[in-house]
């Protein structure tokens, strides 16, 4: 494959951004590619899937390549990649065979994976002899799934229509609103997305709303709704009849959320700023179903979000841990008695799912409650996202 010097200055400075100024990788990717319109899609993908892989492989090529120069780290990675490099003078110093020779030595899971060391050792004592195949998926690629808005248009006919402009989708199994793309590429500006005919939602994600059972005119809080998609979905599944209040604690999510339900056709969802303990508070005993989509380490997301290794910290993992607590004793209190709660997270880590709820279940504030049941949702065993999913009932007084 040929590389363009233009395109890769542009990894570059991406990269420049992402390792050295810790910028979020997504949005280092976004203004790049804005910044040249002349671009096209084949340049703009290269550019946004090398800087992607790069980021996961991160430490390995650090491990590999002659020095931490960025040329040398994209070149290491092209030849790791199987390709072969043009004689520039940015890649002088580099030497194929040392690189092959220096790959095969790798012993080491956490280098081999290339993950931090405390991310290895934690996720093999809490996922023992999983861990080893969990991380192994994780560091691929994800496939970009998307999901159906019921409310405007069937499976069936977005299949037709997609295919039309060209787009070849197929309909995974046990996935009732997901459609997943036959080859990577951006969906955004197709028109179906713009005339609000699907979104773009992991298929393990899209069991979340799922789980909460809900039905047309129910009064449904979506409590940590963040840019709403999953307020999006709940809407979809309940016909755009009842309410749905989204909250969280950051305003400007929450506009997001407001563009996305237009965009979709969606009149039921109502935005609200989460304040103080006070918005909780007032909104005692209020839903009918209440969704605790919780802020977490979002390392079941890893194939989409490769940065996040490089984020988190082991104080980090506590710290989310804490929140999730937090959030399940404040905000079960919205739930009517005889209603369902479904707490979420996109993590793989019992300490934030399974050993969170039985904690609140041990509760003063967890006491009226009962597990219904659990999904831990491993990305092995799915291939989408990892995630889990407790379906809670509130006793009847
Ligand atoms: C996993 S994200 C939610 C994603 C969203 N539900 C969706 O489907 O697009 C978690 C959200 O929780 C919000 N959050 C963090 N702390 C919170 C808190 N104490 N109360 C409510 N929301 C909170 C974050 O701003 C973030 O938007």
């Amino acid at each position: 494959m040929k590389l363009f010097p233009n395109l890769v200055r542009a990894v570059v400075a991406a990269l420049d951004e992402i390792f050295y100024q810790e910028r979020y990788a997504d949005k280092v990717i976004e203004r790049i590619l804005k910044s040249n319109p002349k671009w096209g899609a084949r340049d703009r993908g290269f550019i946004a899937e090398t800087v992607y892989e790069m980021v996961r492989w991160k430490r390995l090529i650090e491990t590999l390549s002659p020095s931490k120069d960025l040329y040398h780290l994209f070149g290491t990675y092209w030849l790791v990649q199987g390709n072969q490099l043009p004689a520039w003078e940015e890649f002088k110093g580099i030497e194929p065979n040392k690189i092959k020779e220096a790959y095969a030595k790798v012993e080491s899971r956490a280098v081999k994976q290339s993950i931090p060391d405390w991310l290895d050792e934690l996720g093999a004592s809490l996922l023992g002899d999983q861990w080893d195949e969990e991380i192994d998926t994780l560091n691929q690629q994800a496939e970009v799934v998307l999901r159906v808005n019921t409310l405007k248009i069937s499976r069936e006919q977005l299949i037709k229509r997609l295919k039309e402009d060209g787009i070849e989708t197929y309909a995974p199994k046990g996935y009732k609103d997901a459609l997943v793309l036959a080859k990577r590429q951006n969906v955004f500006r197709n028109p179906a997305f713009k005339e609000g005919l699907f979104e773009v939602q992991d298929a393990s994600s899209q069991l979340v709303a799922a789980a909460l059972e809900v039905e047309p005119g129910m009064r449904v809080i979506d409590a940590c709704a963040g840019a709403g998609g999953k307020s999006l979905h709940l809407a979809a599944l309940m016909e755009n009849k009842g309410r749905i209040l989204s909250m969280d604690i950051h305003g400007w999510k929450l506009q997001n959320a407001k563009l996305r339900a237009r965009r979709n056709g969606i009149s039921i969802i109502e935005p609200r700023v989460i304040e103080g303990n006070k918005t909780i508070k007032r909104l005692k005993e209020s839903a009918d179903r209440v969704l605790l989509d919780v802020p977490c380490t979002g390392l079941g997301v890893l194939k989409r979000n490769p940065d996040t290794k490089w984020k988190l910290t082991p104080t980090s993992v506590e710290e989310v841990q804490k929140i999730q607590q937090d959030i399940l004793q404040s905000y079960a209190q919205m739930l009517k008695p005889g209603g369902l709660m479904v707490y979420a997270t996109c993590s793989i880590l019992p300490v934030e799912n399974q050993v969170q709820v039985e904690k609140f279940l041990g509760s003063d504030k967890g006491k009226d409650f009962e597990l219904v049941e659990d999904q831990k949702v491993l990305a092995q065993e799915s291939g989408f996202d990892g995630f889990y999913i407790a379906k809670l009932r509130r006793k009847l007084a």
